[in-house]
């Protein structure tokens, strides 16, 4: 991790009163090497030390550099300022020492005049080149930051944003003569056996660089086009689809052997989800070349792909048979016509339905744009915003759907404009609107949100994703759909009938019981006030009202706590008749203190806690009646309509099947609705009401196939 400049306060007054200047004194060319060299021989006594990933502190955000390397002034290194972002100039440097390779790669560099000093290069992806900073090669930096290190004498160029350092080519004439190495070699045969011997031990960027050097000096057409196949394949296999696809197309001859590059094509345009192209080279492919079992393969990949895009056809159990911590990611495409991108009265756009939607369907269904597999929650955050930035550097295509996300408001200026755009060669990628982007936008996923409802499976493990077509979908605490994971895929379906051109909204975290805690929530997290039927009718309440509430709930919770809560919050064990009591009073109590002027309609979730209790502890001594009396009660308090329990007629004539439809809009739909509908299906059995029991039971399942994405048979919730 890199020193974040000045955080103390002596080393703060130390570098502040240096802002702008020369450092006192430069470190000079042996100081710099030898102290480089000890970091270089710790770095090989534990060459397998996990890599950390520099997380970008967004108070001292700037933005990329959107200048070409030749419209900047280029300065000598004895130039640079302290804490100085150098606008409108850059520097053009050899490095002259293996990188140590940490959060970023650091790397000693020389200028054409002889100046030497530190190069601090982070957020580059694994498959480029600069991640590894090669000795010899020469960089250029645009409008460089030279930063404060935290020790005596210790200043670096930092560069943050990836596109603020390019890879100068040996032939380019913007380095000066001192510090032109000339080409390593010549001949493009020479570059391409160089870029097959990279290839075959691994070490695909520079296979890759070899290629390109092969490709500029290869003398005619001809020899061209299989070094593009190679250098396609080798993008292929570092997932740079949009050059892979590029560079496939760029092999073609007009000979029958193009079949492979319609075969490396249709496999780049599969990995950029675009299965109608993909499908396309497929069948050229396969025109040229019938038999290639390979090419049958993925063009019928393709067309599983378009049928998921069109129809919406999936094997949800094949699927999540198919999942394992090995294999998260799916070999699935998005649904997503059932819903569009529109402009919201409640912020920005949101997603609306372009079609009517029943309780239960599919809204849609998103593979994540991004999603490392890292269900370390200490690490998963970190591994997603490097995945951002690589796929901003690597997939321009994919850019847009990324950069025209809300980033919040944290970042201290207003985007360029120029983010996603190719200047010398690489798209510009700033990586403070990237973590901005991503604060505001990501999911956390469990492997299988239908593993995750399992007592047995261990909570907290949770990967962070990124679904760019489900982030455009605003907050509600009583939202219309739900969300649930199969690996890399989010499944979202409607827990309300949805008419055509409504606004659907999701949870962007479970719903505290407390209308003023969740909304400071929403407010630190995601910058809005959350003004959706429950928050705006809960405010309505006095605040008197609420604290009294937090009160009475502060003791029901004391007071449940005597005894473990179950994983759903009901009680597992045997609870002693002064223990119920006591919390049958104080529920009441805090059931009284919902004004019916305000909750008449609204769910009442601080209710929820102790009824869930109450279930779980009658549960326990067969008290089947009381269990259907707060069964009940828990249904009503997430806001659907259901008999008031005293009445058998209007029991009988419940048909609990209905009230995903039924309750009107101001409902909320968790796991604990559907362990609500369990036990009141075993309890209505208990007491001879067969048809009661089955229609919970069903409606339970209904209800858990809302929850976890598909269709699944509920009992495997019960302990
Ligand atoms: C993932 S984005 C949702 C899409 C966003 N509306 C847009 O225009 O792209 C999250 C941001 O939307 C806004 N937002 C979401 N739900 C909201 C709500 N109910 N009321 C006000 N703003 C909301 C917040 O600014 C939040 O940081």
């Amino acid at each position: 991790m890199a020193v974040v400049a000045a955080q103390n306060g002596t080393e703060t007054s130390a570098v502040s009163g240096r802002v702008g200047q020369p450092p006192p004194r430069k470190l000079s060319k042996e100081e710099l090497v030898k102290t480089h060299k000890g970091y270089l021989k710790k770095q090989n006594l534990s060459p397998d030390a996990p890599r950390p990933v520099k997380q970008p502190v967004l108070s001292e955000a700037y933005p990329a550099s959107t200048k070409s390397i030749r419209d900047v002034e280029i300065m000598p290194l004895s130039d640079l300022r302290v804490e100085t972002h150098h606008r409108g100039k850059g520097i053009i440097v050899k490095v002259i020492s293996m990188p140590f390779i940490g959060a970023g790669a650091v790397s000693i560099v020389e200028d054409e005049f002889g100046n030497v000093d530190k190069l601090a290069i982070y957020n580059q992806g694994d498959s480029s080149i600069l991640s590894g900073v090669p000795e010899g090669c020469v960089v250029g930096v645009k409008e460089p930051y030279y930063k404060y290190n935290g020790a005596e004498n210790d200043y670096m160029i930092c560069v943050d944003h990836p596109s603020d350092v390019i890879l100068l080519r040996f032939a380019d004439p913007i380095i000066p003569e001192s510090l032109q190495l000339g080409p390593l070699l010549k001949t493009s045969l020479e570059w391409r056996t160089a870029g097959d011997t990279a290839f075959i031990e691994r070490d695909y960027p520079t296979a890759v660089f070899c290629y390109t050097e092969a490709l500029e000096t290869a003398e005619d057409d001809a020899s061209e086009a299989p070094i593009y196949t190679k250098r396609a394949g080798t993008n292929l296999i570092l997932g740079r689809y949009d050059t892979a696809k590029a560079d496939a197309l760029a092999s073609l001859t007009g000979g029958s052997s193009d079949w492979r590059g319609y075969y490396n094509a249709g496999k780049a345009a599969y990995g950029l989800c675009e299965y109608k192209t993909s499908k396309e080279h497929f069948e050229k492919a396969l025109q040229l070349n019938s038999k290639g079992s390979g090419i049958q393969k993925e063009y019928e990949r393709s067309l599983a792909r378009l049928r998921e895009e069109e129809h919406g056809e999936y094997d949800f159990a094949a699927m999540a048979a198919s999942l394992s911590p090995q294999n998260v990611h799916l070999d699935n495409g998005s649904f997503l016509g059932r819903t569009r991108v529109a402009e919201s009265k409640h912020h920005g756009r949101g997603l609306f339905a372009t079609q009517e939607l029943k309780a239960g369907d599919i809204v849609f269904v998103e593979k994540a744009t991004l999603m490392p597999n890292q269900y370390e929650p200490a690490r998963a955050s970190a591994a997603l915003y490097a995945m951002m930035v690589r796929q901003l550097c690597e997939n321009p295509s994919l850019a847009q759907s990324v950069l025209s996300l809300y980033p919040g408001k944290d970042t201290p200026y207003e985007r360029t404009g120029a983010e996603g755009t190719i200047v010398d060669g690489v798209p510009v990628v700033d990586v403070f609107l990237v973590e901005g982007i991503r604060t505001k936008n990501c999911f956390s996923a469990p492997l299988s949100t239908l593993e995750d409802t399992k007592p047995t499976t261990p909570a907290g493990r949770l990967a962070k994703g990124l679904w760019t077509h489900a982030a455009h979908m605003n907050h509600s605490c009583v939202p219309n759909t739900m969300r649930s994971f199969l690996g890399d895929i989010l499944i979202s379906r409607a827990t309300r009938d949805v008419a055509e051109g409504e606004e659907v909204f999701q949870q962007y975290v479970p719903v505290s019981s407390r209308v003023d805690e969740r909304n400071l929530q929403y407010k630190h997290s995601w910058g809005f006030e959350c003004r959706c039927t429950l928050c705006e009718g809960e405010r309505r309440s006095p605040a008197a009202m609420l604290e009294k509430r937090k009160e009475v709930l502060i003791a029901v919770e004391k007071a449940c706590d005597k005894r473990l809560p179950g994983r759903h919050g009901e009680s597992e064990k045997f609870v002693p008749d002064a223990a119920i009591r006591s919390v049958d009073r104080l529920a009441k109590q805090l059931e009284d203190l919902h004004e019916p002027e305000v909750y008449d309609k609204l769910p009442r979730l601080m209710l929820i806690y102790p009824c869930n209790w109450l279930v779980g502890a009658h549960r326990g001594r067969k008290n089947h009646a009381k269990v259907v009396k707060y069964g009940l009660k828990v249904l009503r308090n997430f806001g659907f309509r259901v008999p008031a329990g005293d009445d058998d007629k209007e029991v009988a004539a419940w048909d609990p099947r209905n009230i995903f439809s039924k309750s009107g809009n101001i409902s909320l739909m968790t796991i604990h609705v559907v362990v609500a509908l369990r036990r009141l299906a075993e309890a209505y059995q208990a007491l001879g009401q067969q048809e009661t029991s089955k229609r919970c039971t069903e409606a339970a399942d209904f209800g858990y196939q809302m929850v976890t994405g598909f269709k699944n048979d509920s009992s495997v919730i019960e302990k």
